[in-house]
């Protein structure tokens, strides 16, 4: 038996619901063997993020450095860096490697407002990291930001698509959870093609973590050898299973449901 083998690069989140603790979860639940490098631990739960503790550069050096001389990574999702200064060592380790599934969520601020991305690390991150991104996940606001441009509408979201496409992804995928509507759409981009993903939107306060989920079920497959197209179509089964069936713990925004998908496809076997 073959083992896939997924690495995050990304914060700790102490609730579980998202950063590091749901990418696993999700790799666990699709079959990938999860690793992890931790760039920031988030003091966090589903009310808020209450304090954020960056790593230093060395120490998410490290962590990469162990993975890459010994385990190896079919596929690797960064989410938050926080800062320019981790932003460069991950795209150095990620070239020194030759690592190429890259899924970048270019994760900038949490539910509650805390920022996550320090402003001046926009640019490297469109500098560093974007041109070796096999896929980048932005919601709306983060594209938004990405592209310098106002998206309101699917036309203008299908511009800012190819704006990301142009500066060096391979494939883009806006995610639609903060559009208008009771049709949510997803929308992948490859540099010749739209695919549109859609959905009802769910009536739930329960959504914290819902990009760092999808963009981990999107690793998952890409590890085990999916195509773009393929892997993000199980993303999306994968977010809307575990939304639907949410978990209703904590006292704000709770978290999503990261065994819902598996339990469900057992359930139809
Ligand atoms: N209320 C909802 N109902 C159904 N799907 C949702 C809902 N909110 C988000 N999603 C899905 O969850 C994923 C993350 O979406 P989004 O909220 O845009 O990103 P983020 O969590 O990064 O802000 C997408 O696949 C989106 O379609
Ligand atoms: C440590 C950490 N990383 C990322 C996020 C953002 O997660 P996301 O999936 O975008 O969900 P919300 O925070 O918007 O609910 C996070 N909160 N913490």
């Amino acid at each position: 038996m073959t083992t896939y083998k997924a690495l995050t690069i990304a914060g700790s989140d102490s609730g579980g619901g998202a950063g590091i603790q749901a990418d696993l979860k999700t790799f666990q639940e699709l079959k990938a063997y999860g690793m992890s490098a931790i760039t920031a631990v988030t003091a966090q739960n589903t009310l808020g993020v209450q304090d954020v503790y960056p790593m230093s550069v060395a120490a998410v050096e490290a962590q990469i450095d162990s993975i890459g001389a010994d385990l190896g990574a079919d596929a690797v999702k960064t989410g938050m860096l926080f800062s320019s200064e981790i932003i460069e060592a991950v795209a150095n380790k990620i070239k020194q490697y030759k690592w190429e599934r890259i899924v970048v969520d270019p994760v900038m601020i949490a539910k509650g407002g805390a920022s996550l991305l320090q402003q001046q690390a926009v640019q490297a991150l469109k500098d560093h990291l974007l041109p070796l991104a096999m896929v980048i996940t932005p919601n709306i606001p983060e594209a938004e930001v990405l592209t310098d441009m106002s998206i309101s509408n699917l036309d203008e979201r299908m511009e800012a698509a190819k704006k990301l496409h142009k500066m060096g992804v391979q494939h883009v995928v806006i995610k639609g959870g903060h559009g208008e509507g009771e049709d949510l759409v997803d929308l992948l981009y490859d540099g010749q093609e739209f695919l549109y993903i859609t959905s009802k939107r769910i009536h739930t306060k329960n959504t914290h973590g819902t990009g760092c989920t999808f963009a981990a079920a999107l690793t998952a497959q890409l590890a085990k050898g999916s195509s773009v197209r393929q892997a993000v179509v199980v993303a999306k089964d994968f977010i809307q299973a575990a939304i639907e069936e949410d978990l209703k713990i904590g006292n704000g925004h709770g978290p999503t449901n990261h065994w819902a998908y598996h339990h469900r496809q057992k359930e139809n076997a």
